[in-house]
Parts: C-alpha cells; structure tokens; sequence
C-alpha cells in the first residue's frame, strides 16, 4: 500500500499534444521541481515504441524527484515499468491490475460523480478514487459534471485518498481540497503554458495550497 502522505498535493497529467514538439520532459521536469508529487502519463496514441521511451524517460525523472509515476489505462506498460496505474470505468479489471501490480502499486479509478463506484473500487483494492469534472474541461469537455459537496460526502463514506480532476486551476482549486479532496489533478491550467518556468510557477502555487490546508 501507498505510504501516508504519498498521495496528496498535485498530480500532474501529460497531455500530448500540449506537450508536442519535444515539450514532454523539460515540461514534466518543471512541474515536479515545482512540487507536483504525482504524475500520469496520458498518451491515447498507439505507437508502442514511443509509448514505452517516453514512459521510460518520465520514470526516470519521477524516480529523481521522489515523485511517483502512473501509467494511464495500460497495465502492461505500468507493469513492465513497475509503475503505478489510473484506471477509467471502461479500462478493464481494477482487481486485476491489483493482481498483476502488486500490493505496494499505486493504482487509481474514476469514479465520475457517483459514490457507488469509489465504493466499489476501494472493495477491488484502488489505492485513490477520482471524481470530476469539477469545472469547464478544455482537455475532456464531455466527462460527467460533478459538484463540490460530493468530495466532502466521499470523504466522509470511502476511506481512501480523493482526487479531483477537471477545469481546475489555480484560482478554483482551494474550496476543492478544503471539502476533503487530498489530490489535485491538472492537465491545462499547469501545462498550457508559455516555458518550463511558467510550469513550474504554477505547479508552486498549486502545491503551495496544499500547506495552507
Ligand atoms: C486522476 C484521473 N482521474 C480521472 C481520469 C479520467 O480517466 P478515464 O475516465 O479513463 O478517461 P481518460 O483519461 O482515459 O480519457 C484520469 N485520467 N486521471
Ligand atoms: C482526464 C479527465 N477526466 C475528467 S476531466 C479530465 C481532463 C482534465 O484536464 P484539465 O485539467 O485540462 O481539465
């Protein structure tokens, strides 16, 4: 299982074609100088070669900044890594993946706005549950809508790690963890910017809101 404290503050999520055109590492880079403590790697391509350099080269900068890596939907990739894993409502066997990963594996499950399913995740061994999206998504406009007070009530009824995901950032992510989500994931409002240095600002301030809370 994850050490306590592992699974707080912000988790940062790749986007590939926000991070084309070799922006991938020195943007990641940023965010974890920055303090992002967990990270997914999002590529919905299906060039397995690039899949598995990529994820290689993100292990190892994750790995450097004592930060921790998830894989998104692909469980042989997580595997063969010896990574974590994210897992959608259509991505297979969560108990599976708990099978294949191992007990100490960081694994994750969208849980949309619906209670029931973080229920039954944390029953088939999901080390976090996510909920969202919280707000207007550039990245996936039409996820399920959810609202505030559902982290409070998920606080209060799964006893594992919440994340929120979608529209967040800098300015509407505060109210989210004081109702009890302990992660934050961010696509746009942290890698849509200018420069590395501009992710890593931000990635400050997003951790920085988890010291105050
Ligand atoms: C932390 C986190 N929460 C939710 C999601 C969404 O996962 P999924 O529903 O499988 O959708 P895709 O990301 O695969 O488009 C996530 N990736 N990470
Ligand atoms: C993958 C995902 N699942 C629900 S919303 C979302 C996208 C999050 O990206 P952004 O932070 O850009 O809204």
């Amino acid at each position: 299982m994850a050490k306590p404290g592992k699974l707080r503050g912000l988790y940062a999520i790749t986007d590939s074609q926000l991070l084309a055109d070799g922006k991938l590492l020195p943007y990641v880079e940023a965010a974890l100088t920055g303090g992002a403590r967990l990270l997914q790697y999002r590529d919905k391509s299906t060039d397995e070669a690039r899949r598995l350099r990529e994820a290689e080269a993100l292990h190892r900068l994750c790995e450097s900044h004592g930060a921790t890596l998830i894989i998104n939907d692909d469980a042989e990739l997580a595997a063969r890594l010896g990574v974590g894993l994210h897992l959608g409502q259509q991505d297979g066997s969560l108990a599976a993946a708990r099978a294949l990963l191992g007990r100490q594996a960081v694994i994750g499950a969208t849980c949309h706005a619906q209670l029931a399913l973080a229920e039954q995740a944390a029953s088939e061994g999901a080390s976090y549950v996510a909920f969202g999206r919280f707000f207007n998504s550039l990245t996936k406009p039409g996820a399920p809508a959810a609202t505030p007070d559902l982290l409070a009530q998920a606080k209060a009824q799964v006893a594992l790690p919440i994340v929120a995901i979608g529209g967040i950032d800098l300015h509407n992510a505060a109210p989210l963890i004081d109702q009890g989500a302990s992660m934050i994931a961010v696509i746009h409002a942290l890698f849509a910017a200018a420069s590395p240095t501009e992710v890593e600002r931000r990635a400050r301030a997003f951790s920085a809101l988890f010291e105050s809370n």
